[in-house]
């Protein structure tokens, strides 16, 4: 008999990786004639979200102002499938956004499905904050949401056809986020609005969810963000390229996720199998939101974290 207790204990090794790239989570052909439209779809997390719902058959619409980088995506998400269209649109301006479903309209038909990907953020102490940096992060995420959702409502309602919105959130809607006062506030806002729309809209077909990501880095992460990254780990690992691997030892899963893995989650969200879900926002995080240690971190100022010295006003 084997004595069990004498052998050493396997160390932790996490949550198990995820299938793998290029993988589908739903049905070959689920979005086969299905129009979807990712704001910020042309990097980062919104084109992972784009290039799934295209695998599956969909027609994509991707919008985002920065119009050089919305075609190198398209080129690279048409490859996958379905039809892409790209149109430049800041989702600050209620007549843009118009113009983003006329296009989607007159090329492919009204979307059937939304996904609020785009949004704005960079890390700063909310004494030092300009109160044009507030609105810029404010009007971006949480009004700009709001209009492009306002926009997919009113033509569905006036259409009487049924749709989908998926809006991106973060999980400090819910937690606060020392550092990113604005981002926080904003999302916290699109956290209520899923609920209030879906509440609204439920009658008329249409469903409202959200969906957060955990830390999944990818290439186009802005320089702020990325730089915040670097702050949370040691300078020894930057160096050695083991950045990755310290990030993953900071999460509850012994890993980042993966942008796919938000693909996956979002087909799931506005296909037909998840048809009584709405009002609800979907964490995929690995649960690192949920942390709490035995014993309390000490406390390191925001303005410490980030290397800044006393405010002086
Ligand atoms: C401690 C460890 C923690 C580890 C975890 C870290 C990871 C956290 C991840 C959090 C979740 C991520 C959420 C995200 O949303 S990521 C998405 C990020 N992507 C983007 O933000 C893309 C779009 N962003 C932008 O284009 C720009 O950032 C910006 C929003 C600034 C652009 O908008 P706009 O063109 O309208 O803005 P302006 O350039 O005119 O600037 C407007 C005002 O904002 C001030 N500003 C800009 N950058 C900063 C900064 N870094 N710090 C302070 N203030 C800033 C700018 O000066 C303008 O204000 P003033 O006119 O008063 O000067
Ligand atoms: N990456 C992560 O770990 C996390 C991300 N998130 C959320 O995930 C989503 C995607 O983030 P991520 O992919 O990392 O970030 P990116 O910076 O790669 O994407 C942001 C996108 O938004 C677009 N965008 C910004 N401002 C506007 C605007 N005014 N009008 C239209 N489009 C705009 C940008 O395109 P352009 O510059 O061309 O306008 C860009 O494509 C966001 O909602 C973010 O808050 C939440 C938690 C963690």
């Amino acid at each position: 008999m084997t004595d069990h207790a004498s052998e050493p204990t396997p160390p932790p090794h996490g949550l198990p990786a995820p299938a793998p790239a290029g993988a589908s989570a739903l049905p070959d052909g689920t979005y086969d004639g299905t129009v979807v439209l990712v704001t910020g779809g042309g990097t980062g997390l919104g084109k992972a979200i784009a290039a799934e719902f295209a695998r599956l058959g969909a027609d994509l619409v991707i919008a985002s102002r920065k119009e050089e980088r919305l075609k190198a995506a398209r080129d690279e998400l048409a490859g996958l499938g379905g039809r892409v269209t790209s149109v430049p649109c800041d989702i600050r301006d209620p007549d843009r956004v118009a113009e983003v479903f006329d296009a989607a309209q007159e090329a492919y038909g009204l979307p059937d499905v939304l996904v609020n990907n785009a949004a704005a953020n960079f890390p700063v102490p909310a004494e030092d904050m300009s109160p044009n940096a507030w609105r810029s992060v404010v009007d971006i995420t949480l009004s700009g949401t709001f209009f492009m959702t306002r926009e997919f409502g009113r033509r569905h309602l006036a259409a009487g056809t049924p749709g989908s919105v998926i809006s991106i959130g973060a999980s400090y809607a819910w937690t606060g986020g020392p550092g990113f006062a604005h981002s926080a506030a904003a999302k916290a806002g699109v956290k209520s609005l899923v609920e209030s729309l879906a509440v609204e809209w439920g009658p008329y077909g249409i469903q409202v969810n959200g969906l957060v990501p955990g830390l999944m880095p990818h290439e186009d992460m802005t320089a702020d963000i990325r730089g915040n990254l670097d702050r949370a780990t040691p300078a020894q690992e930057h160096a050695s390229g083991d950045r990755q691997r310290e990030l993953s030892s900071r999460q509850p899963a012994l890993r980042v996720g993966a942008p796919r893995e938000l693909g996956w989650a979002a087909a799931f969200l506005a296909s037909p199998y998840a048809r009584f879900i709405t009002g609800h926002t979907l964490v995929v995080d690995g649960a690192n939101w949920q942390r709490r240690g035995l014993v309390s971190p000490e406390v390191v100022t925001v303005r410490e974290q980030m290397g800044r010295g006393p405010f002086e006003g």
